[in-house]
């Protein structure tokens, strides 16, 4: 889930605020399923419009506590009808939404929205204040959105006690150069021969719908390195599909207000999870079975020495991984790709860059046998303008108790919503993170493409390697990028949500693989 950070020097200068976007339906899900979750900005938007409406209306939602008078509750925002008006402008235009009322109301005011309020905490240092909160403390991530999806839910655990060891292997493996290592010559072949196909597509034109290219890829990086090429084989094909429509199902409003009722969205998440569930145990009974030996995080995991050594802890857990694995991977490579095609110069300049510093290589042979020694600048800045751009507007928690935040008292079930905002943030300028510009934006809490705090992403270390030194390079040195239908969300004022914070946008944005020579 990915971030806009707040000018902190000009905060009240700015007029604009910058986009990120939420985490990823995806990525909630799987925080969810680990006891965490961050909410994307599609689902959002649908509950503010009318999920608390029409849960409110079912008395699904923890009935109105009384209220403490002891501190003063956050100011609401307020625009156009009555109940429904403010979510609405909110959902037309979020970063002007919260611009206006930030302007008029002070950094902290609360959205309303029947039953469920949002508090905004729209200032630098909120931001560092509540990345610092603990993982078990009165603001918890995986209750913001871990009721919205049943079918997740239901099988997952949310006791912490389990999940300690888990999120400690995972903290311990992902991030060692002896398992990315392995990772990153293993993908190499794989990435390339899809980079090949996609130039190979339409016919020979190369055109393709880059939502599905990206997910493909985020699919085979995270798959391959969570659980081994049996499991990859088995089940890629498969998996790519299912994760498009289980994206679309969290997101579907059926699921969004009522994720208890069996509408078909949560009857196709329910058997998704039930696949899933069944692949990683079938995995797992070979792997005990025959007593085999993997370099993947399911053999870490089945062979740490804790908790989690319960087969059924295992695979939700890595069910969970592989849902975190996809969806902001697939966003990352998706709108970086698209960005560089947007501008070819700057697409130039990127593959010049990693010719220079070894990450592009004449041959597989030459790249799998001589890793980059050098990060890739210009890259780097690109993936992290990504991120603010387009995939972390927000860090969501809800209150699991009446309690207290920047002076005002935050009731129970109430979201604590952080939203991350830049100056101009519609406009894609990869400077921003040149030449030292910004370099402490993550440690002054303005930046989170990857979370900040104790829930901050595990697999940065590994999907930043794979993606800079792998992914990206083997695109540009096979092919030059072009767009052939644009994402509709490139002037403000456009559909901002048509984009944020899912590799899959409303509209089918497709983009042309030129081989090059
Ligand atoms: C470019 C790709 C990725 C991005 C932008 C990303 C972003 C994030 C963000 C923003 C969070 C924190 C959410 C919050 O605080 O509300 C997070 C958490 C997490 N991510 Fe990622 N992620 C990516 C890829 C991955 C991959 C490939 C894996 C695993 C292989 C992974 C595993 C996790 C896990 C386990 C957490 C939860 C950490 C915790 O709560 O302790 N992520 N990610």
């Amino acid at each position: 889930m990915s971030v806009a950070g707040l000018d902190i020097n000009s905060l009240a200068d700015v007029p604009t605020m910058a986009a990120a976007s939420a985490a990823s339906a995806l990525e909630r899900v799987t925080e969810a399923i680990k006891s965490r979750g961050t909410a994307s900005l599609w689902t959002l938007a649908a509950a503010l419009v009318g999920a608390a409406v029409a849960v409110h209306a079912l008395g699904l939602l923890p009935s109105r506590r009384k209220q403490s008078d002891d501190l003063p509750r956050p100011p609401v925002a307020r625009e156009g009808l009555p109940v429904v008006g403010a979510a609405a402008a909110f959902n037309q235009d979020p970063i002007g939404f919260l611009r206006r009322h930030r302007d008029a109301l002070g950094p902290v005011f609360s959205v309303k929205m029947l039953s469920t309020t949002m508090v905004m905490f729209v200032s630098p240092a909120s931001q560092v204040r509540f990345f610092r909160l603990p993982r078990n403390g009165d603001f918890r991530l995986e209750d913001a959105f871990y009721d919205m999806i049943a079918a997740v839910s239901r099988r997952t655990s949310r006791d912490p006690t389990i999940d300690e060891p888990f999120i400690k292997t995972v903290a311990t493996v992902l991030p060692r150069h002896s398992f990315i290592e392995p990772q990153r010559i293993l993908t190499i072949p794989m990435v390339a021969s899809s980079v090949d196909a996609a130039i190979a597509a339409d016919g020979g034109s190369g055109i393709n719908d880059m939502a599905t290219f990206a997910s493909t890829l985020a699919i085979h990086v995270g798959m391959l390195a969570l659980a081994g090429r049996r499991f990859f084989d088995a089940h890629h094909k498969a998996f790519v599909p299912m994760l498009r429509q289980f994206e679309c199902d969290i997101r579907d409003l059926r699921n969004v207000f009522f994720p208890n009722l069996p509408f078909a969205p949560q009857r196709r998440l329910e058997a998704s999870m039930v696949q899933l569930v069944q692949w990683v145990s079938e995995e797992m009974s070979l792997r005990k079975r025959n007593n085999e030996k993997h370099d993947d995080f399911l053999d870490q995991l089945m062979s740490c020495d804790s908790a989690i050594h319960h087969s059924t802890e295992i695979y939700v857990h890595l069910v969970s991984l592989l849902l975190a694995a996809h969806t902001n991977t697939a966003g990352t490579i998706m709108w970086t790709l698209y960005e560089l095609a947007r501008d070819q110069a700057l697409q130039d300049r990127v593959r010049q860059e990693l010719v220079a510093n070894g990450a592009i290589q004449p041959t597989i042979d030459d790249m799998i046998a001589k890793p980059p020694t050098t990060k890739s600048e210009l890259l780097s800045a690109c993936i992290k303008e990504t991120g603010r751009r387009y995939q972390a507007l927000f860090l969501f928690r809800m209150a699991v108790r009446d309690s207290e935040f920047e002076g005002y008292r935050i009731k129970r079930g109430e979201m604590a919503v952080v939203p991350l905002l830049f100056p101009d943030p519609l406009k894609y300028d990869p400077s921003r993170f040149l030449d030292g510009r910004n370099a402490d934006c993550a440690i002054r809490g303005e930046y989170a493409q990857f979370g900040l705090g104790v829930h901050k992403c595990l697999g940065e270390k590994f999907v930043l390697s794979i993606i800079s030194n792998v992914v990206l390079p083997l695109v540009l040195s096979r092919a030059t990028v072009k767009i052939v239908s644009p994402a509709p969300d490139v002037h403000p004022g456009c559909d901002y949500f048509a984009t944020l914070g899912v590799p899959f946008p409303a509209t089918l944005v497709k983009m042309q693989f030129v081989a090059r020579k």
